[in-house]
């Protein structure tokens, strides 16, 4: 159950008449959500997700919708969110932001083959530059800044063999994220969780990305690498499935080449996607917040994915 500000139809009946939407016809609360309360809701112009924020405030959530807004009018497939007759993204609904956005068809493909990495890897490469002349910034809320604070909280709980990793690696990536390569490389708004349960997939044809609300600016090869450890991985072992990775990276190159520092630094940045995500999955399981309603996820999924991408050599970016 994840709807955790419950709406009737016949609230957002008069709620949506500040919208260009026509009358509500249908609502039904999403399932399968974690942060925020999601609904389906029909209208006589169409369907459309119904979002009510259960974290982000008012001020923090334009950088996400004015981003998804942009990259939609660019071209990309994003789901657009719908300005009210004041041009407002965000309204409150039950005292909390709410937003509307275009509805995505299709569903997320959870095992991938190389033909849908290939089409996550050019719409990636796609969204990269057409967030080039996005005016917002916002660094990357999980970034290094974060994994200080939460590898600081986390080190307590670990064994000793993985604080002794998480430590190590942190050095390495405080060496890294200090050196004058980093700096150099190419950088903007960036997904930051593009995992499979965030792409929308009508059999091969991709409808979408979704779930922009860990989007920040950051490094575009970040972004790749994160993508990579989610959809073109060995789930039980973490290892890299050399054909979906191909595809991936051929595809992003072919619309966005990489460049000579982002081939010399992509093991390391391999690592930094491996990293982020086993510290907040770390910090989720250790120190859940009140209010979110979920079993966590394994960190130990991404501990192995670390260990594996710092024992092993990365496939060539290109
Ligand atoms: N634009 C959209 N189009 C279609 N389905 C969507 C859209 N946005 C969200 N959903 C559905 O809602 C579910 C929860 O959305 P998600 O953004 O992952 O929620 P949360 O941020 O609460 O984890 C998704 O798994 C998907 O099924
Ligand atoms: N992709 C992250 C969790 C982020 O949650 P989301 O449902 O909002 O994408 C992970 O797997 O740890």
């Amino acid at each position: 159950m994840a709807v955790f500000t419950p709406v009737t139809l016949e609230d957002v009946g008069h709620w949506i008449t500040q919208f260009p939407l026509g009358k509500a016809v249908a609502l039904k609360g999403i399932a399968s959500g974690i942060e925020n309360s999601n609904f389906f809701l029909s209208t006589e112009r169409g369907e459309y997700v119904l979002t009510i924020f259960e974290n982000l405030t008012f001020a923090q959530l334009p950088f996400y919708l004015q981003l998804m807004r942009h990259l939609a009018q660019h071209g990309v497939l994003v789901p657009g969110p719908v300005p009210n007759d004041k041009g407002e993204l965000c309204v409150p609904l039950h005292g909390k932001p709410a937003a509307i956005v275009a509805k995505l068809e299709g569903k997320p493909q959870m095992a991938p083959q190389p033909v849908h990495c290939a089409a996550v890897g050019a719409m990636l490469a796609r969204m990269h530059l057409a967030g080039q002349d996005f005016a917002l910034q916002q660094p990357n809320l999980r970034g290094l800044p974060w994994w200080r604070e939460a590898t600081a909280a986390v080190l307590p709980y670990l064994a000793l063999d993985q604080a002794h990793l998480l430590h190590e690696e942190m050095k390495f990536q405080e060496a890294l994220h200090a050196s004058a390569d980093y700096h150099a490389l190419q950088r903007g708004p960036v997904h930051a969780d593009l995992f499979r349960d965030n792409v929308m997939f009508d059999g091969e044809r991709l409808t979408g990305f979704f779930d922009f609300y860990f989007a920040g600016c950051d490094t575009w090869l970040f972004d790749v690498a994160v993508t990579i450890n989610d959809w073109c991985i060995d789930l039980a072992s973490g290892r890299i499935d050399t054909a979906r990775a191909r595809a991936m990276l051929n595809a992003y190159h072919a619309v966005r080449p990489f460049t000579a520092t982002e081939h010399a630094l992509w093991p390391a940045l391999l690592r930094s996607g491996a990293l982020r995500f086993w510290i907040s999955r770390l910090y989720d399981f250790y120190l859940p917040r009140a209010a979110q309603m979920l079993t966590p996820h394994d960190p130990t999924h991404f501990e192995r994915i670390l260990r594996e991408r710092i024992a092993v050599p990365a496939p060539e970016l290109y």
